[in-house]
């Protein structure tokens, strides 16, 4: 019935303070104010509908796209939002669009590559959106191998100028959101050649098309890729294909904040890691885990309060049959997903307080964490986007059938959702990374450098390190293994910081209690999934590794009872979840039959094609003798 709240006795057994919770969820009491209010003035407007993305097909899709984002450019404008505000605003719109990769990265990338000077010309125009930018590295032949990228920029001392070429189909710049028909310029990656020498990889701007007519300028070729995995989803997003030929820029639009091209076509690196290049990639990276607790979480709270509205089998004489979420297998399956969201919520705090730090020693001149910021963000980018993309999908399972309707939200989440293992760095690429990083410490070890940070729990490994032995040698032959030491080594990172968070002074009745659980069947969930190597390498005895299991259902026991209210304390509104088995007020069933009704193909009782394909079928005279 409308108005009332089928999960009210839910709501009544928790043991915690859930608006207390909500500030720890938000980061702040600011944090949740600003939430709360964009959040409102999204659901509340019309004009932000998303019910009907997985039934337009794609032209109407994506027209629907830009309208969305050019009502929301003027709702900010007119509401004279903050910076802050417009984020959240789009993040409440929920919709992926070309304004991801001009405020997600055109604009970072200059911000993070551009002299002081580019800054000045540039931005003022991206922040107006005068210009429309997007993030041209990838190309149809490369998008792991940065260092493989075809697409050249080759200096020509007699005009100033570089010459942007693509020389062969497979330099094709291929995948850039934004790219395919919106932006108008690009932060373009391609080698820099000078008197015919190959200076690696840089970033060029380069105007695509005009800002009289939106037909691409001369020499540029440029269109969508086509349609990606799932309907809706991405495809509200041009992800697009450029080619250039020969196409000239002027000198100083190549971004030389790390390298610089003089006016006699001298190169000069400045004395700074040349990896800095990628650095809009580390920004990215570390978002990308901030989002992940997002998109978890809200599969989390779907499954959570619709496994407390279904109940199926264990009636007793005629009484209401068993809640699933009381299900020990469901539980088992569902709270350490819960308790993920929340671990992936702290250490996406902490990353980004890591990454803040180390463009703050950057400005010093310092490299000295680098290396840890590069595998930390690349690490546990690869860790929570596989961990959530797999948990959605182990979300709408926990709903069975209807978990599968596109009414459940959980599908298009997945659809949006799963291409995050791969954009910003293949999760097994950037994985090799962390490897990579961890045997460059292990080789360290015994020259008397000392590992710190997140490494420094290695430096107990030294009696290892006698043997002296090679690590360079048997890296690709171990890699597999060396990833899954790579996830471990994230996973002690995730466990660390959700530690780290319990020892902080949490305010609120009952809302450490409830974190310490979760960060229980965090670490106790990990410890049975892995048991094997624990015994195997004997850091656990068959008994301990039994107690652990007893702790662990334990503490789904004790989570039970406050499993709503903690989903509560994501704070999200019914538009923004967009699922009717995850509604507020658990009134699923009957929104649910009210919705099929809605679908275009019950617009008519007969459906289109019976009387072309199915009458005649069941009119049909037998001419051949019966059987
Ligand atoms: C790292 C690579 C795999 C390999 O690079 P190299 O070949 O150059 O290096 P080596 O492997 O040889 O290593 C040499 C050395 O360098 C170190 N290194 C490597 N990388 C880094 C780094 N980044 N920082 C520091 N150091 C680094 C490495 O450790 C070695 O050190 P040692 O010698 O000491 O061992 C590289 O090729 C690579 O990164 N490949 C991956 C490519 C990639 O990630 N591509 C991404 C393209 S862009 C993209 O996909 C965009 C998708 C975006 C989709 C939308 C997401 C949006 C989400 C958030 C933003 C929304 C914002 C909205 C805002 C709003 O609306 O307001
Ligand atoms: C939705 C979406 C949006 C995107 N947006 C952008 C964008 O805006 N701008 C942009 O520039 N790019 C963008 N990309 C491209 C994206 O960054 C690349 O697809 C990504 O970096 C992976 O590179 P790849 O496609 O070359 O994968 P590949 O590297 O070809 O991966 C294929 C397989 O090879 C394996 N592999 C590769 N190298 C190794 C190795 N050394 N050792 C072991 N295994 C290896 C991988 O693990 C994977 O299993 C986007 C991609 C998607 C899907």
């Amino acid at each position: 019935m409308e108005g009332v709240d089928h999960l009210a006795d839910e709501r009544k057994k928790a043991e915690f303070n859930v608006e207390a919770m909500k500030i720890v969820w938000a980061g702040s009491q600011h944090n949740l104010e600003v939430s709360n209010r964009i959040s409102k003035l999204v659901a509340d407007d019309p004009a932000f509908r998303k019910d009907d993305r997985t039934m337009l097909p794609r032209k109407e899709l994506f027209k629907n796209t830009l309208r969305k984002a050019a009502y929301a450019w003027k709702r900010i404008n007119e509401l004279r939002l903050s910076e802050e505000e417009a984020s959240k605003l789009r993040f409440y719109v929920d919709e992926t669009a070309y304004t991801d990769l001009h405020w997600g990265m055109f604009i970072p990338a200059i911000k993070g590559q551009g002299t002081d000077e580019q800054q000045r010309k540039w931005l003022p125009l991206a922040y107006k959106m005068q210009i429309i930018g997007c993030y041209a590295q990838t190309e149809l032949g490369h998008g792991s191998n940065v260092q493989g990228l075809e697409t050249t920029a080759t200096f020509d001392p007699h005009t100033d100028e570089f010459v942007i070429h693509s020389p062969t189909l497979t330099s094709s710049k291929w995948w850039p959101g934004g790219l395919g028909k919106v932006s108008t310029h690009a932060v373009t990656y391609a080698r820099l050649i000078i008197d015919g020498k190959d200076h690696g990889v840089h970033g060029f701007i380069v105007q695509l098309r005009s800002l009289e007519d939106h037909r691409p300028l001369p020499g540029i070729t440029v269109g969508d890729i086509g349609m990606k995995f799932g309907n809706g989803a991405y495809n509200t997003m041009d992800n697009g294909v450029l080619r250039f030929d020969h196409v000239r820029i002027p000198r100083n639009q190549m971004l030389m904040k790390v390298s610089q091209v003089t006016r006699e076509g001298k190169y000069k690196q400045s004395d700074v890691p040349r990896q800095l290049v990628y650095g809009t990639m580390v920004y990215v990276r570390q978002r990308i885990v901030a989002d992940a607790s997002c998109y978890l979480s809200r599969a989390v709270c779907i499954a959570t309060r619709y496994s407390a509205v279904r109940r199926q089998f264990g009636s007793q004489n005629g009484g209401p049959e068993t809640q699933v979420i009381d299900y020990k297998t469901q539980q088992s399956r569902l709270f350490p997903l819960l308790a993920s969201a929340y671990a992936f919520r702290f250490v996406g705090e902490w990353l980004e307080w890591l990454y803040t730090d180390v463009m703050q020693r950057l400005q010093a001149n310092d490299f000295s964490t680098l290396p840890e910021a590069h595998a930390c963000t690349a690490g546990l980018k690869s860790l929570t986007t596989s961990v959530t993309a797999d948990g959605i999908e182990e979300c709408r399972k926990l709903c069975g059938g209807h978990g599968y309707l596109c009414t459940s939200g959980l599908p298009e989440l997945f659809a949006v959702y799963v291409p995050a293992c791969t954009y910003e760095g293949d999760n097994i690429v950037l994985l090799l990374q962390v490897a990579r990083f961890l045997m460059k410490t292990v080789s360290q070890i015994g020259t008397g450098k000392q590992p710190v940070g997140t490494i420094a729990y290695m430096g107990r490994i030294e009696h290892l390190m006698q043997c002296r032995c090679n690590v360079q040698r048997g890296f690709a032959e171990l890699s597999a293994d060396l990833v899954e030491a790579a996830v471990a080594h994230c996973q002690l990172i995730v466990v660390s910081k959700f530690i780290e968070k319990l020892q902080q002074d949490i305010p609120g009745e009952g809302v450490k209690q409830q974190l310490e659980a979760l960060c229980g069947i965090y670490y106790l969930s990990l410890l049975h999934k892995h048991q094997g190597d624990f015994l195997a390498t004997s850091y656990l005895t068959p008994k301990q590794s039994a107690l652990a299991n007893d702790q662990l259902r334990a503490l789904y026991s004790k989570v039970r009872p406050n499993a709503i209210a903690l989903v509560d304390a994501f704070n999200y509104s019914d538009h923004f979840l967009s699922s009717i088995l995850g509604r507020y007020d658990g009134n699923v069933y009957p929104k649910l039959y009210e919705a099929a009704w809605k679908d275009p193909l019950n617009e008519s009782v007969v459906p289109d094609g019976y009387h072309e394909y199915v009458r005649p079928l069941l009119k049909q005279q037998l001419h051949t003798a019966r059987l």
